[in-house]
C-alpha cells in the first residue's frame, strides 16, 4: 500500500471528483459515514459526544459526522472553533444541513466558550486535518488544550489536530493527543513515525473510493507493507524440490555468554525454510549449538571465546555458500574484526548483517566500501545512528537512511515500531505487524536467522527483507496472543513463525 504525501492526498480528493465523478459534498458525506460506521461499532454505548469542528473541511467532516450521529440518537454536543472569518464551501454546505436538523451548534470564540469535558464522555476532533499549514495558535491552540486536559476518550477525524502530515512538528507545537485517530482511505506518514505516537494513539484507515488510477500512478518513495503485499512475494515450493533447492546458509554468530545468541538465529533461519544450515561458533558454542539446534551442522572456531574464521574442521570457503549472516552475539574483538576484513573482499552474493558486525562496520568505515552489493543491514536506531549521525527529527532519520542505503547500494532495515526497509533505489517500505513485545532481547537475532534463510533460497534482497521482516513481527503477534507482550520471549517468535 502507498503513503502520499499532504500534496498527492488533496490531488487524489480532486482526481476522485472529477473522474468518478462525485460531488464534493458527496465525497465529504462518504468520509463523514465511513468514520461514522466505525465509530457506532466502537462507541455503542452513546455516551455524550463532544464534536470540535474546524472552518475547512476537516471540519465539514465533522459537521456531517454530528448530523448522522443525530440520526442515531447519539447525545451530541456540536462546537465550531471560530479562528477565521471565512469557511470552506463544504463546510458551509453542511452547516446548512446540519442547522435543518438542529438549533444547538455551539462557536468557541474565545476561552470562555470552551466546555468542560467529563471522563464519561467522548471528544471528536474534527478541527484541523490534513489542510494544515502551520502551528496551531490563538483559539485553536486553546481548544486543543482544553481537550488534551479532559479525561474523555478522544477520537481524531483523518489526524489529529495539530500534526502535520508528512513534515516536522515543533516540540512546542499544540497538537491534540487521540487515544484513536480514524483516516481516510491510506496511511500518512507521520502516523508511523515514533515521535508522533501519543498524537496518533490506535490508528485504522477507512476506505472511501478514492480515485484508484490515481493512486496507483502516484510517484512515493513510501510504502506500508500490509499482509496482501506480504503474501505476493511469498514462493510456492516446488513438488519434486529437494534440500538442495533451498540454499546452504553460513551463520557465523555467537561469543562467549552469548551463544544463546547464535541457537536463535540458526533456529529461526531453520524455521523459515532454508535448505541446510552451517553455523560457525566459538569453540566454546560447539557443544551447545549441537544440542540445541540439532539440523544444523556446525563448525567450531579455532578461539574459544570469539569467532576468528579459523575453523577448527574442514570447511568450505565462505563464498561457496548460498549466503551468509553474520552479527548476533559475536561482539568485537580483534580477531572478530580481521576475520570480518577478510571476508568481506571474498564475498559476491549479497549477505545479512546485523549487531556487532554493523558496530565493527562503524568503527571501520573503509569496510562499509567492501559490503557485497544488496547486503541486508539491520540496525536498530541506535547501531544506525552509530553508521551515521545522530538526526534531528525522524523526518531526517528517513533521508539518513534513504542516503545511506543508495550511498553503499544496500537495503537497511531500520528496526523498531514500524520497521523500515529502505532499498538502494531510495525508497521505504514500512512493516505493520509488530507489537511491543518483541522489545525484548533475542528477537533481533530471530531476524537475522529469517532473512539469512530467505536469501539462501534464492529471494531478490529487497523482497527478503520486505518478507522476512514482516514474517518476524506477524510471529511477534501471534507470540503475543498467546503469551501477551509481556510474557513473550525471542523462541515464542520462533515457534510462531510461519509461512503461510
Ligand atoms: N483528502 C481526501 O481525500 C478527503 C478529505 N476530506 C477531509 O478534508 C480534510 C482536509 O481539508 P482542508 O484541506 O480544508 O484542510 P483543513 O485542515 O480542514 O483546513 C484547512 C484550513 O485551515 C487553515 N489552517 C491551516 N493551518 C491552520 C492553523 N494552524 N490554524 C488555523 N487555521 C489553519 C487553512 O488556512 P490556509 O493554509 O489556507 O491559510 C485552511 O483554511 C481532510 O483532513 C479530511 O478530513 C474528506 O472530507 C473527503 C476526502
Ligand atoms: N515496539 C515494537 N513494535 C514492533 N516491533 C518491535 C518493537 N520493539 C522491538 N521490535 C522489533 O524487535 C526486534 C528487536 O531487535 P534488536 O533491537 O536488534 O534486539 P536484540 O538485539 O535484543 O535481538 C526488531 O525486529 C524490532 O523491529
Ligand atoms: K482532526
Amino acid at each position: 500500500m502507498k503513503i502520499l504525501n499532504a500534496d498527492q492526498i488533496r490531488a487524489l480528493d480532486q482526481s476522485t471528483i472529477q473522474n468518478e465523478p462525485i460531488a464534493p459534498i458527496n465525497l465529504m458525506e462518504r468520509a463523514a459515514l465511513a468514520f461514522v460506521d466505525w465509530f457506532v461499532d466502537h462507541f455503542s454505548d452513546k455516551k455524550t459526544t463532544k464534536i470540535f469542528c474546524g472552518l475547512g473541511n476537516n471540519g465539514g467532516d465533522g459537521l456531517a459526522i454530528a448530523r448522522l450521529l443525530l440520526e442515531r440518537d447519539y447525545p451530541i454536543e456540536i462546537y465550531v472553533v471560530r479562528y477565521a472569518p471565512r469557511e470552506s464551501d463544504d463546510f458551509m454546505h453542511n452547516h446548512r444541513r446540519l442547522k435543518l436538523v438542529t438549533d444547538s451548534v455551539r462557536y468557541i470564540e474565545s476561552s470562555d466558550d470552551i466546555p468542560s469535558i467529563r471522563h464519561n464522555e467522548v471528544v471528536i476532533d474534527a478541527i484541523l486535518g490534513s489542510g494544515l499549514s502551520r502551528p496551531t495558535e490563538g483559539i485553536v491552540k486553546s481548544t486543543i488544550e482544553a481537550i488534551n486536559r479532559a479525561p474523555a476518550m478522544v477520537v481524531a477525524v483523518d489526524i489529529a489536530s495539530g500534526l502535520y502530515t508528512d513534515q516536522p512538528n515543533t516540540s512546542t507545537d499544540v497538537i491534540i493527543e487521540p487515544d484513536y485517530t480514524i483516516s481516510f482511505q491510506l496511511p500518512k506518514l507521520a502516523f508511523i513515525l515514533p515521535k508522533n505516537g501519543r498524537y496518533v494513539g490506535e490508528w485504522q484507515i477507512v476506505n472511501i473510493r478514492l480515485h484508484k488510477r490515481y493512486i496507483d500512478l502516484a510517484p512515493t518513495p513510501y510504502y506500508y507493507t500490509q499482509a496482501r503485499d506480504a503474501r505476493l512475494l511469498l514462493r510456492k515450493r516446488d513438488r519434486f524440490s529437494n534440500k538442495g533447492s533451498f540454499g546452504h546458509a553460513l551463520l557465523l554468530v555467537g561469543s562467549y555468554g552469548k551463544i544463546g545468541a547464535a541457537v536463535l538465529s540458526a533456529r529461526a533461519c531453520l524455521r523459515s525454510g532454508v535448505g541446510l544450515l552451517t553455523v560457525q561458533v566459538p569453540a566454546c558454542g560447539y557443544a551447545i549449538l549441537q544440542t540445541a539446534v540439532p539440523e544444523a551442522m556446525c563448525l567450531p572456531d579455532t578461539d574459544e571465546h570469539y569467532l576468528t574464521g579459523q575453523s577448527a574442521v574442514d570447511s568450505l570457503p565462505p563464498a561457496t555458500f548460498s549466503t551468509l549472516g553474520i552479527g548476533p552475539g559475536i561482539g568485537k574483538n580483534p580477531g572478530t574484526l580481521t576475520m570480518l576484513r577478510n571476508l568481506l573482499p571474498t564475498l559476491e552474493k549479497p549477505i545479512v548483517i546485523d549487531a556487532d558486525a554493523l558496530n565493527l562496520l562503524s568503527e571501520h568505515r573503509d569496510l562499509l566500501d567492501k559490503l557485497p552489493r544488496n547486503s541486508i543491514l539491520t540496525p536498530h536506531p541506535k547501531e544506525f545512528e552509530r553508521l551515521t549521525q545522530p538526526w534531528a527529527n525522524d523526518y531526517q532519520k528517513l533521508d539518513s537512511l534513504r542516503d545511506f542505503a543508495k550511498k553503499y547500494k544496500v537495503v537497511v532495515v531500520l528496526k523498531g515500531a514500524y520497521s523500515a526497509v529502505a532499498t538502494p533505489d531510495g525508497d521505504i517500505h514500512f512493516n505493520s505487524t509488530g507489537n511491543p513485545g518483541l522489545s525484548t532481547g533475542g528477537t533481533g537475532d530471530v531476524l537475522t536467522g529469517i532473512l539469512t534463510a530467505l536469501l539462501a533460497q534464492g529471494y531478490d534482497p529487497i523482497e527478503a527483507a520486505v518478507l522476512g521482516v514482516f514474517a518476524h513481527g506477524l510471529a511477534g503477534d501471534k507470540a503475543a496472543e498467546k503469551r501477551g507482550p509481556v510474557g513473550m520471549t525471542a523462541s515464542d517468535v520462533i515457534d510462531a513463525l510461519s509461512w503461510t
